[in-house]
């Protein structure tokens, strides 16, 4: 017999105990517009999701955009500019960044998943007013903070047997105002309001970095706000590890930073004991841990 086949077969069954793990367990994915690449890779992606679903797991993807936005602005001819890794936003902006994200992006992706095989519903934060949101920073303009978290809709659908697809466009408080979400934040605070086991952040980055440029398998939290606090975390990682850090505080039991790019990078982190990129954990002893890397105490 050729010796691949016996290697896929063995493959699958060192996966078991991982799927035996995360049966019934919820994940969202966080799927930013940098690792998104072209149709194969995103088929890929797709493909992932719904073999997540397929062995009994809720997958929620969250998706960003950022790109396809400065896309389009650019040939609108807007330009784009970010304050502390998220986007000052205009009234004139804001409606860009709603088609873009609910109309492109959302439908490319629920397209995709669909063609896997899977079941996918596209929805944004206004949908059964999902996220409701409050003015981030003046300076931002229509950029929002999520402050109430409507989720029974997510629930609704993974029961149905359905993928959540949704995008980071949400409702204000007042005035039907529209407001854009920075795609890690609505994606933390999805995981945090479901209290999911876990968030992963697909990136364009391998995971977060030590000082001297390695690569940080598990860290933890403190280490996180230290590593924020001494310039060691910097840029667009700021605002992702600090996602992480509020979505655990919510309850959520462990997240990942990790490189999307990677091919089956999903499969990569949950069902095989390798893992991939880096993991931050609750220390909190009341959430009991749940599928954790082997070596890891809490397994
Ligand atoms: N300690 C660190 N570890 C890894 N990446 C870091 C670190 N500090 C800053 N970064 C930067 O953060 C970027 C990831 O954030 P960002 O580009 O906003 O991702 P995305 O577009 O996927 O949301 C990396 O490409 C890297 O340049
Ligand atoms: C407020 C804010 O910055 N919103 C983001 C929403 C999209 C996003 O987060 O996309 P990525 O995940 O691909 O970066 C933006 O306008 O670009």
């Amino acid at each position: 017999m050729n010796r691949d086949w016996i290697a896929t077969a063995r493959t699958l069954s060192e996966a078991l105990p991982y799927m035996q793990r995360y049966s019934g367990a919820v994940v969202v994915v966080k799927f930013g517009g940098n690792a998104m690449g072209d149709d194969d890779a995103m088929a890929e992606f797709a493909r992932d999701i719904v073999l997540m679903k397929q062995v009994g797991i809720h997958p929620v993807v969250c998706h960003g955009g950022g790109p396809m936005i400065n896309d389009l602005l650019g040939k609108l001819g807007i330009e784009s500019r970010f304050v502390r890794g998220k986007r000052v936003t205009t009234r004139e902006t804001v409606e860009v960044v709603e088609m873009v994200l609910s109309g492109l992006v959302n439908k490319r992706i629920v397209q995709a998943i669909n063609d896997a095989g899977g079941r996918a519903v596209g929805i944004s934060g206004k949908d059964d007013d999902l996220m409701v949101c409050e003015p981030d920073d003046p300076e931002l303009g229509f950029v929002g903070r999520p402050v109430e978290m409507n989720v029974q809709i997510i629930r609704d659908l993974y029961n149905a047997g359905l993928i959540p697809v949704i995008a980071p466009v949400a409702t204000g408080m007042e005035d039907n105002e529209t407001f854009n979400v920075n795609g890690d934040t609505a994606a933390g605070a999805i995981a945090g309001a479901l209290r999911a086991d876990r968030l992963l952040l697909l990136t364009d980055v391998s995971g977060v970095k030590g000082g001297s440029g390695e690569v940080l398998t598990q860290i933890h939290p403190d280490q996180v706000r230290a590593m924020i606090a001494d310039g060691t975390i910097a840029g667009g990682m700021i605002p992702k590890t600090e996602t992480a850090l509020k979505a655990l505080d919510e309850g959520v039991r462990a997240v990942v930073i990790l490189d999307g790019r990677v091919p089956n990078a999903c499969l990569l982190e949950l069902f095989t004991e390798h893992g991939a990129g880096s993991l931050i954990r609750s220390t909190d002893p009341r959430v009991k841990p749940r599928g954790l890397r082997q070596g890891d105490s809490g397994l």
